[in-house]
């Protein structure tokens, strides 16, 4: 068992007793918690794992997140580099190697907050599109820090339409180097994290001009600053490009190129290649060379965005149970917050939203996983399906963890919006999400033209004797579909088989619909271009309804796989019914569209979904410990394990340097303008 030691774990002298009003809710467990725990991190061996790296983590005071709050953008960098630094000096010491479970869990416990994240970036990129002898050169220069990378493909005029970045790479067969140039202000990279002060060199994405001809974008391996004094290398202008809304810890960067010469062999050749006489290779479709953006996503999904809402749902829920306000009738002492349903309401589908994109992600990565190779060996048979799953889970999961994670801060009243309660930062960084690695709306429509060829295939095969199987996630389409849900009370929603079907034939609807109209538009003479803009409101829709039957499927699917263990499977169920009911509720309008539900049936749909949310509140508190984030990890003054949260905000708003560095404004403002006023009284 997981010893409440372990999760009290900040040790403050004046917090020796768990607050009885969380105690309370620990005392009946209805399923053992431990167990979970395991079955999230994927064994209980990886739990292990993880609770010993992270007391090596939080035993080393410069790994600690302490004092975060109080911070200047500049001091947070500071910090960042000091626990990178240090976690990679613990790393060496230890033995734990690049992409090893104690470097993500060291990673988890300082909650991502380390400087150089997108060195590693750089890696995956170098490892997906650089060739055998380039991943060999420059991978070991990487890992043991002798260079410090970056991936810089935004410009301050495109993100998103990568034919339209302007950078160039022209090759000169004289000298077989490759001219890297920035021919407009709007050329200028911006964004790239870690560039603004750190980076020794930069994986550009620029256009590969080669014997005249534009090529599209290629990767090219620029240095930018010196290794002997850090200084800027001729040709580079590069700084930082200034106050955001959060990611105080990251240096973003911004980035000049003047014809800067660097070696042929530095632009990445996995796929693409430019021989010394300037003959371009061609890697088939141009857009391999966006591997790297595809392993990214999945991987931000598993190690930053999922978690992040994870631990909001933590805080929210921890803090609901504390806080008292109002009572629920006359003579009752105050409630707990969460007793009230409209505080379940908001919080408990964030945490059965939590718990759908844990295993949601994690199928997402096996699936990465066993076709990763393959695509590395130019076998690209499974590449559009990883594409347009990666794309639209991405957008999927970074919109829904941003809605929930800003609920969860809502649904702390004032100390939500206190720093000290540690969700202002948590907002702030999964907003990005939904822009940085794509923006959700283009990525939303390349998984929109992955459904519409499908489901044009689809029609297809059923047109004709030879019958081409569909991709695994779209292998719905040609499934038989029901008019109407076969539904007569609110029990009947509580059958996984019964609201996945309800959720594929929506999204069946919406995706028939979306093509229907755009192929409507063409046919009355609009070209494909004009009609694809004219339908991608509804193409959106489509993918999403797409996105969230794969995660209802998903989860049911989880469920099947736990049948060893009964009390668990049930907690779970509840959590996946209200996923499902959730969003049938919220999308009420498109299962009413065509009467595949009936009023009657969203009324039953709506009895049901409220009649889970006591069962849920009894197991809240534990389904939020199973998450097992040490406190640390939280640094949260809400939501601590302990619930002694007034307590620890006190203390902790006394640690404000305004609290002791005394008020610049008195003497030059406030005392006149009191004692003008004293004058007249
Ligand atoms: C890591 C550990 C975590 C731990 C915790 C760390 C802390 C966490 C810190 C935060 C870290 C933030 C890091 C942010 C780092 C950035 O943000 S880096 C910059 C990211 N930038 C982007 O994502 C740009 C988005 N834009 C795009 O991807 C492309 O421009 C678009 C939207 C796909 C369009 O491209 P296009 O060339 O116009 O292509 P398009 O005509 O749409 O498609 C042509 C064909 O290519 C296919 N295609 C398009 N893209 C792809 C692709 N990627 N693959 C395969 N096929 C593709 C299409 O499906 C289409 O196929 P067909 O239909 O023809 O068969
Ligand atoms: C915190 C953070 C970290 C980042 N880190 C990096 C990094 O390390 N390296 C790097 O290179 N970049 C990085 N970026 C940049 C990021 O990848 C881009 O901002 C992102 O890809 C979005 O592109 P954009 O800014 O051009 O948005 P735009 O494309 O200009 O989006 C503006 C609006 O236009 C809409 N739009 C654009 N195109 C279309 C279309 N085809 N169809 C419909 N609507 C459209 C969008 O939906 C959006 O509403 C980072 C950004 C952030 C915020």
């Amino acid at each position: 068992m997981g010893s409440p030691v372990h999760r009290v774990s900040l040790g403050d002298t004046w917090s020796r007793q768990v607050h009885p009003d969380i105690e309370c809710e620990r005392n009946l467990q209805s399923f053992n918690v431990e167990r979970l725990t395991n079955i999230l991190d994927g064994g209980a061996e990886n739990t292990a794992l993880r609770r010993k790296v992270e007391s090596i983590i939080h035993s080393d005071p410069k790994c600690s997140l302490k004092d975060n709050y109080f911070m200047t953008q500049n001091e947070c960098y500071e910090a960042a580099v000091q626990r990178k630094f240090h976690i990679q000096t613990i790393a060496k010491c230890l033995g734990w190697s690049e992409n090893s479970p104690e470097l993500f869990y060291a990673y988890r416990a300082v909650s991502g907050e380390v400087a150089l994240n997108i060195h590693s970036l750089f890696l995956k990129a170098l490892r997906s599109l650089g060739s055998e002898e380039q991943i060999a050169k420059w991978a070991p220069l990487c890992n043991n820090f002798q260079i410090i990378t970056t991936y810089a493909q935004t410009e301050l005029g495109h993100g998103t339409y990568l034919q339209g970045l302007e950078t160039e790479a022209t090759y000169d067969a004289a000298t077989q180097e490759f001219v890297v140039h920035s021919p407009t202000m709007t050329a200028t990279k911006w964004w790239p994290g870690d560039l603004g002060q750190s980076a020794t060199h930069a994986l550009v994405q620029a256009q590969l001009i080669c014997s005249g001809a534009r090529q599209g974008m290629h990767a090219f391996i620029v240095p930018i600053r010196s290794l002997e004094d850090h200084t800027p290398l001729p040709g580079i202008t590069v700084g930082d490009i200034g106050p955001k809304m959060g990611f105080d810890y990251t240096d973003h960067g911004f980035l000049r190129l003047d014809h800067v010469r660097i070696p042929r062999d530095n632009m990445l050749s996995r796929f693409a290649q430019v021989l010394p006489d300037g003959t371009y290779l061609k890697p088939g479709k141009l857009q391999i060379n966006y591997l790297s953006m595809v392993i990214t996503r999945v991987n931000l999904l598993w190690g930053e965005v999922t978690p992040i809402l994870q631990k909001a749902c933590v805080i929210a829920i921890r803090y609901s149970v504390i806080r008292r306000q109002s009572c629920l009738r006359p003579s009752d002492p105050e409630a707990k917050v969460l007793d009230h349903q409209t505080q379940q309401q908001k919080l408990f589908p964030q945490l059965a939203t939590a718990y759908a994109f844990h295993f949601l992600t994690s199928n997402l990565l096996e699936f990465f996983h066993s076709s990763y190779d393959a695509i590395l060996n130019r076998d690209f048979s499974l590449l559009p399906e990883l594409h347009a799953l990666s794309s639209g889970l991405k957008a999927m999961a970074s919109d829904l963890c941003s809605w929930g994670t800003e609920l969860c801060h809502k649904a702390c009243g004032g100390h939500g919006y206190s720093k000290l309660s540690g969700l202002p930062s948590l907002v702030a960084r999964v907003t990005a999400a939904c822009t940085y690695e794509g923006d959700n709306t283009v990525l939303y429509l390349q998984m929109a033209r992955f459904l519409e060829k499908n489901y044009l295939q689809a029609q297809a095969s059923q047109d004709s004797t030879s019958q081409r199987s569909l991709p695994q996630s779209v292998a719905y389409l040609t499934a038989p579909d029901l008019a109407r849900c076969p539904a007569q009370k609110a029990a009947d929603f509580l059958h996984p088989q019964l609201y996945t079907t309800a959720w594929a034939h929506v999204a069946a609807r919406l995706i028939k619909d979306s093509v229907h109209h755009l192929q409507t538009l063409m046919q009355s003479g609009a070209d494909r271009y004009e009609a694809w803009n004219q339908t991608t409101v509804m193409h959106v829709q489509a993918a999403k309804a797409h996105c969230h039957y794969i995660s209802v499927k998903n989860f049911t699917e989880t469920l099947d796989k736990l049948e060893n263990e009964p009390a668990i499977q049930q907690v779970l169920k509840r959590l996946c019914d209200l996923y499902a009911l959730h969003g049938i509720l919220t999308n009420s309008g498109e299962f009413l569209h065509d009467g595949f539900l009936s009023g009657a049936q969203v009324d039953a749909v709506r009895t049901a979904y409220l009649d889970l949310l006591p069962l849920i509140r009894k197991d809240a508190i534990l389904l939020t410990d199973a998450f097992d984030f040490t406190d640390q990890s939280l640094n949260s003054a809400l939501g601590c394990y302990d619930g002694n949260v007034y307590e620890r905000l006190f203390e902790w708003a006394q640690r404000s340097p305004t609290n002791t560095q005394g008020n610049p404004a008195y003497e030059k403002y406030l005392r006149p303008l009191l004692q003008s006023s004293r004058a007249k009284l």
